[in-house]
């Protein structure tokens, strides 16, 4: 079990992570989402034992995180992690391994992150892409319990994604917590199974992806109508937060969108090709953030 307890840090004036508790379990995929400056890389850190708390304490299957780290249980993938200069691929990995407690074959990590016919070449001549499926087989030497990954994707071609989310799947599988920061919210909705969204230091949600949709409340609705719009008139819809009439085409977005669309009909219009559609995992992250700034301004 990996947990926060009311753990905060502040940078001077600002508090880049505030009285942050949640608990996380084992099998769990966890995206962490978050606007910029929201305290990602920060929370990271501390659960990593890079940084330590101001108040508050971060707990790792019972010890601190520097013990669980040395006892092998965290792997780890950071955003700018140096890779060491002028050793190949394959004499990383081995030392990666060497150093773990509990190590894979290196061949089986350069297999599993697809780094095979790289092992020769020097890591300080690799493309980002290349880099970042380096580290990704850094963190994947051994059995870790929790594996933790800042922005793991970011340069990945889509095929090497592709791979890296399957091999995380078959880790969840296996009993291991992913925990992953991404600006990739696409990504979180596929990969993981609970996501937290972070705002300012503090956790503005947590949930599934589907939670966080229906919490962020709209949907959208859309139809067309033929003869005149009556624009007022759909402006008084129930539960409307938004419209935009285009052409014939009218889009609108509903906290309720049976009920919207129930009175609709009511108006006595005749709409065609109409389409409901739930937001995006990015459109409800949107919603949240900014009702969230408006709220401290
Ligand atoms: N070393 C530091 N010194 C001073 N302020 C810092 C430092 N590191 C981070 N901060 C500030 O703390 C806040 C949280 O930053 P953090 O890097 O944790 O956010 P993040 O969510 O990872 O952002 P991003 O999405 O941009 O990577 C920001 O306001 C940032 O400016």
């Amino acid at each position: 079990m990996v947990a926060f307890d009311q753990v905060s840090k502040a940078y001077d004036a600002v508090r880049a992570v505030d009285a942050l508790t949640l608990a996380l379990r084992p099998g769990e995929t966890v995206a962490l989402l978050g606007p910029n400056g929201a305290g990602k890389s920060t929370a990271l850190d501390l659960l990593l034992g890079l940084k330590k708390p101001d108040s508050g304490t971060v707990r790792l299957f019972g010890t601190g995180p520097r013990e669980a780290i040395v006892a092998g249980r965290v792997g780890a993938m950071l955003q700018s992690g140096g890779l060491m200069d002028g050793v190949t691929v394959a004499e990383l990995v081995r030392l990666a391994c060497a150093l773990h407690p509990k190590p894979y074959r290196p061949s089986e990590v350069l297999a599993r992150a697809g780094i095979a016919q790289l092992a020769d070449r020097r890591v300080d001549k690799l493309s980002g892409g290349q880099a970042q499926r380096v580290r990704f087989a850094l963190a994947t030497a051994g059995e870790s319990d929790l594996i933790v990954l800042d922005e793991p994707t970011t340069g990945m071609d889509v095929t090497t994604r592709q791979a890296f989310w399957a091999t995380m799947r078959e880790q969840a599988g296996q009993g291991r917590t992913v925990l992953f920061a991404t600006h990739y919210l696409e990504e979180a909705d596929a990969a993981a199974d609970r996501v937290l969204v972070l705002h300012r230091g503090r956790l503005l949600a947590d949930g599934t992806a589907a939670e966080i949709k229906a919490r962020a409340g709209a949907r959208r609705i859309s139809f067309d109508l033929e003869g005149a719009i009556d624009r007022p008139a759909l402006r008084a819809l129930p539960f409307l937060t938004a419209l935009d009439v285009s052409g014939r085409t009218v889009r609108i977005r509903s906290s309720d969108a049976d009920a919207t669309v129930h009175a609709l009909y009511g108006l006595g219009v005749y709409p065609r090709n109409l389409e409901v559609a739930g937001l995006g995992l990015e459109q409800a992250f949107v919603a949240l953030t900014t009702a969230e700034e408006a709220k401290s301004r």
